[in-house]
């Protein structure tokens, strides 16, 4: 500690700092001095420390203990009503070059922007504790562990990423022995407590900053204590910040869920998915198979890290250890094996409403609404009260390990094998249900144009459509063309047999009447055995424009109420509404500029001349 400023408690803290890796606390002590906490606490991740903390998060009224009997160990916390999601708008990439942020990007002069953030910092936890969690994204025998290390002075957070992420004192240890490199994600709520003044539930600040500096590595958060604002690890480290590593080390970080899928022969296919955020990801990695003989199997949920193997391959492996995913809509109807995992207890759940006897609720969780709730706001709620009880985009935070469905690779450092890559969003009309790439270079065309409606997982308007490529929108660290680029020459080098097929698929289009086009959820599990018969070369299929759609009669819809007439609806490609696609992918590819890769121009020139003869 350098300077005569610093409260003698900081010194002595410091001082035990149970490590001696010259950088982590060189880094430690410059922050604990420009943010003045009171007291600085290395997080070791043990099952007390979790007890103490969350005794202590529930002493302050941060979090409220939920009846054990129906869910033990576990909590809720109730945001402050403006902090209830990532937002994008308060997001950066403070890239050297303003050029290599790329236009899907905010961006400021890494400069400039440290000087601005320095001041929000400047005292920002004083009357607060400084955690410093030592974490590891992806496995600590990992052949290259991905480390990194947050400090934060939300004690809510520290709990969350006991949760989300491997952290403590292994981690610590592992950082020291191999004098690893470790990304510094600061975190702060921003909202320091002067003397006497009493604390709230949910500290935060108006003002948020969500940056990223890509050359260095690191992450300042500031203002919020919200899931991807704040648990670092996740969309900040394991997004944006890997999407750089993975660029610069020829690998791919990806917005992606991975299933392992067995066949009624016994084969194996592991599929990757991305949607975007509250577009299906959790569900569909937690498939309820409805078609009979198939058995499935989660390995991740939200993130996909992937590489070529020693053959080619290519190989998957989810770097996070629990699930934050979407409570409404997440029921023992839609998903069981959610609710199983949920069930289990040893989960915060955020923004939620609570039941009478001490649990808690959202819409959809079970088909009859209870008749009273306390709402996320902490408000009296009935079903005529004409608003949600739980917030849209309210929360559990569960171990992915209590999931009974979780395959046994999810702990294999190398991952597993990808034999499908599925990109979806949500659109009411134009998208079919399910559409085959007619190549790999297709198929990285259908990401590169994934569109979908935005939802309450980001602050903003909710409902309109707009481009998300690779669902990787708000996640893409660097130039959003030269991460397309990095897909087409990085899968140049792989065995092109290998190469997984790529399909898109739309679970959310609608019919006439307004209604689903498709059931979803379990039933999700026809469309991805069409998926695999196709890989295996039995299902049929129709070549239109845009790819290769089933035939009516082609998914099976044993047991559903159903008819290949129904199937042909949701899987219609409508010639009158792909002219406006058409017209909204060119003003999309146009926002590139330079730096959009030429095969994908040339993508767009074919997708067009085939609708042009069809
Ligand atoms: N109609 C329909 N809704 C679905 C389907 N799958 C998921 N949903 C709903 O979509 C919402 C989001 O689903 P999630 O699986 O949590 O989405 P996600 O992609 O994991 O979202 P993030 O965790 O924010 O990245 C929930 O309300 C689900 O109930 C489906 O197949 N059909
Ligand atoms: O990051 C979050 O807060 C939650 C999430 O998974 C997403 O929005 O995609
Ligand atoms: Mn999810």
């Amino acid at each position: 500690m350098g300077t005569t400023a610093n409260p003698p408690v900081l010194e002595g803290a410091l001082m035990e700092a149970p490590t001696t890796h010259p950088t982590l606390r060189s880094w430690v002590s410059e922050i604990a001095e420009l943010t003045q906490p009171d007291s600085i606490y290395w997080v070791d991740g043990s099952e007390a420390e979790y007890t103490r903390l969350t005794d202590e998060l529930v002493a302050a009224g941060t979090l409220r203990r939920l009846n054990p009997e129906l869910f033990p160990n576990s909590f809720a916390a109730f945001s402050d009503p403006k902090d209830v999601a990532r937002v994008e708008d308060r997001t950066f990439i403070c890239s050297e070059s303003k050029r290599d942020a790329g236009f899907t990007n905010n961006w400021m002069d890494p400069a400039e922007m440290k000087a601005i953030l320095t001041e929000r910092f400047r005292g920002s936890m004083r009357g607060r504790t400084m955690y410093v969690i030592p974490f590891v994204m992806g496995h600590l025998d990992a052949e290259d562990p991905k480390f990194g290390v947050e400090i934060t002075d939300s004690a809510y957070v520290v709990a969350s990423m006991r949760i989300m992420a491997r952290i403590g004192t292994d981690v610590l240890r592992k950082i020291e022995e191999t004098d690893a490199f470790f990304v510094p994600a600061l975190h702060s709520l921003g909202a320091p407590l002067e003397p006497g003044q009493a604390d709230v539930p949910w500290p935060c600040n108006e003002e948020k900053w969500i940056v990223h500096f890509p050359e260095e590595r690191s992450i300042w958060s500031y203002g919020s204590g919200y899931g991807g604002n704040a648990l670092l690890g996740k969309k900040c480290y394991s997004l944006r910040i890997a999407s750089v590593m993975a660029r610069d080390e020829g690998w791919l970080a990806e917005h992606m869920l991975i299933l392992k899928l067995t066949s009624p022969e016994n084969k194996v296919y592991n599929i990757a998915a991305a949607f975007p955020s509250a577009c299906g990801k959790t569900n569909l990695a937690l498939l309820d198979p409805t078609v009979e003989g198939w058995k499935a199997e989660t390995l991740g949920d939200d993130i996909n890290w992937m590489r070529f193997g020693k053959d080619g391959e290519l190989r998957g492996v989810n770097p996070e250890f629990g699930l934050f995913g979407v409570a409404p809509g997440t029921g023992w109807g839609t998903n069981p094996n959610a609710m199983q995992a949920i069930a289990k207890g040893n989960s915060i759940f955020t923004n939620v409403a609570l039941t009478d006897d001490g649990g808690v609720w959202w819409e959809g969780m079970t088909e009859e609404v209870p008749a009273h709730l306390t709402d996320w706001q902490g408000n009296d709620w009935t079903p005529d009260s004409g608003r949600p009880a739980a917030h849209p985009n309210s929360r559990f935070c569960t171990p992915i390990t209590q999931i009974d469905m979780l395959a046994p690779e999810y702990h294999d450092p190398e991952g597993v094998e990808i034999h499908a890559i599925l990109f979806g969003g949500r659109r009411k009309t134009t998208i079919p249900l399910v559409t085959e790439a007619r190549d790999w270079t297709n198929g990285i065309f259908m990401g590169s144009t994934l569109s979908s409606e935005t939802t309450a997982a980001a602050t903003g308007a909710v409902g309109v459509v707009r481009r998300d490529p690779m669902a990787m929108l708000p996640f893409i660290g660097y130039d959003a063309g030269d991460y397309l680029k990095h897909w087409i020459t990085l899968s140049a080098k792989a065995n092109q047999e290998r190469l997984p097929k790529i399909f898109l698929v739309n679970w959310f289009r609608r019919t006439a009447d307004g209604g689903f086009a498709w059931p979803g959820f379990g039933d999700n599990s026809r469309v991805l055995k069409w998926a695999i018969e196709r890989i295996e070369g039995k299902a049929d299929a129709v070549e239109t424009p845009i790819g290769f759609i089933p035939t009516g009669d082609s998914i099976d819809l044993t047991g559903l109420d159903m008819t290949p007439a129904n199937v042909e609806e949701a899987v219609r490609v409508d010639p009158a509404e792909w002219v406006e696609e058409l017209k909204d992918i060119e003003a999309w590819y146009d926002r590139f500029g330079g730096s959009l890769p030429q095969e994908l121009t040339d993508q767009l020139a074919e997708l067009k001349r085939r609708f042009a003869e069809a």
